[in-house]
């Protein structure tokens, strides 16, 4: 008997499975890293749930709709239960290196590169790898490695310009952040990226994000600016078949992907980016062993089982369940905003996509949803009113008479979006 040939996981799995095992009424989960009550793991409810066993509906609470917590995948891998867990012995990969004295499990960069390729999304051909705590890392390691050093002994009296960071409006809000956080000699926040169109001072270097599809709108974004002394840095977080159809492989020189968007485990912490340049990617690898020395092996492992877990039949049943989750709430969420002349949502095109070998129509992460009239210059308030928290237009630099709205949580976070949305149009 196989069973009966485990010497030391039983215990582990049998408790893993017992807190996998509580159901909290479908609206919530339960885990052994969750403050206990008397010894025993709590049921963590989704919000506007509540209740020993999350089975009490809150009828007048708020919906939250603010963050891109990708809670939608999570029936995906209750599915998938037994190729996605994992065992890890007390004393699993201790030391700070592998065995090539890097911080790169080179088992997983061939699941990752293999994964793009099967799903035909990234070009990772002669393109050095690396791995970051979620893909928040590798954006700020890539600013620093594409900004000028400051000279030796820098008094202020030197010509020596930063870096000029920018993105397009509206854009994630973490670029900036970061950028200011680190408030660095070797580089600048200069804001939204067309203002730089027609910069004709040839000293000036260009740090563009270019975020594809976009966060907030889901737009396919390119470059603004262009030339030599413009670099970009593509975040392809959300370049997936779930989130828009692939038309082709992006061939770029510094991609960022993250496994957030892609598996859902956010909470995991990690990124990958591809890098053509030597010289970039030395910089970049110096940034990150200074400041973590690399990323976790533990989140590597996990990262490793999941996606090889996905590429069990070739990534189908990921994108159909992700694509299909995203494109039905999209429906639904239109369907619901076509009845009001107060709000609208963006307009995006069907596209052709090489994973699913045909047209596929849209099904973005978030709804950018726009307060109509006049009056409703504070468009956050008047979603507030109707019970939806959703993420402020002004968080992306662009005007409040915007909304986004999340499409990635969970199932009850939708359905109660849809239901607040159903009754804020129906008072018109
Ligand atoms: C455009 C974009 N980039 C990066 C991230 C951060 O992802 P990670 O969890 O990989 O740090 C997000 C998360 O929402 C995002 O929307």
């Amino acid at each position: 008997d196989e069973h009966n040939e485990l010497k030391w996981s039983r215990a582990a799995a049998e408790e893993a499975e017992e807190v996998a095992s509580i159901k909290c009424s479908g609206h919530g989960r339960a885990s052994l890293d969750g403050l206990p009550i008397e010894g025993k793991p709590v049921c963590q409810c989704n919000s506007c749930y509540s209740g020993d066993d999350c089975s009490v509906f809150l009828p007048n609470c708020a919906v939250d709709s603010g963050s891109g917590n990708p809670l939608f995948l999570e029936p995906y891998w209750m599915k998938n239960a037994a190729s996605s867990a994992m065992v890890v012995s007390g004393w699993h990969r201790m030391g700070y290196e592998y065995e090539d004295g890097s911080f790169i499990s080179r088992e997983l960069e061939k699941v990752i590169r293999r994964l793009h390729e099967v799903v035909g999304n990234a070009n990772t051909k002669g393109k050095y790898i690396l791995y970051g705590a979620g893909s928040t890392q590798l954006l700020n390691a890539a600013i620093v490695g594409l900004s000028p050093a400051p000279p030796q002994n820098f008094t202020g009296n030197h010509s020596f310009s930063p870096a000029n960071v920018v993105a397009s409006i509206p854009f994630y809000q973490v670029y900036k952040q970061q950028t200011d956080i680190y408030n660095s000699l070797s580089f600048k926040w200069k804001g939204d990226a067309s203002l730089w169109k027609n910069n004709s001072d040839s000293t000036e270097n260009f740090i563009e994000f270019v975020t594809s599809p976009n966060n907030p709108d889901g737009r396919m974004m390119e470059p603004v600016l262009k030339g030599s002394s413009a670099k970009t840095i593509y975040d392809y977080a959300y370049y997936w078949p779930h989130y828009t159809g692939i038309s082709a492989p992006v061939d770029t020189d510094l991609m960022i992907f993250t496994i957030s968007k892609l598996t859902g485990h956010a909470g995991s912490r990690f990124g990958w980016a591809f890098v053509k340049d030597r010289a970039l990617y030395e910089r970049m690898e110096n940034y990150l062993d200074v400041n973590s020395i690399g990323s976790s092996h533990d989140t590597q492992l996990r990262a490793l089982v999941l996606l090889k877990s996905v590429l069990k039949d070739k990534a189908r049943g990921l994108f159909e369940f992700g694509h299909g989750a995203m494109r039905k709430r999209w429906v639904m969420l239109n369907k619901s905003v076509s009845k009001s002349n107060r709000f609208s949502l963006q307009k995006l095109r069907p596209r052709y996509c090489s994973f699913f070998k045909k047209v596929t129509y849209p099904s973005p992460a978030y709804g950018w949803l726009k307060c109509e009239r006049k009056e409703d210059q504070d468009c956050p308030a008047v979603l507030r009113a109707a019970g939806v928290m959703g993420r402020n237009g002004s968080v992306f630099h662009a005007s409040n008479k915007y909304v986004r709205v999340s499409l990635i949580r969970s199932q009850d976070d939708f359905d109660l979006l849809l239901r607040k949305m159903d009754a804020l149009v129906s008072q018109e």
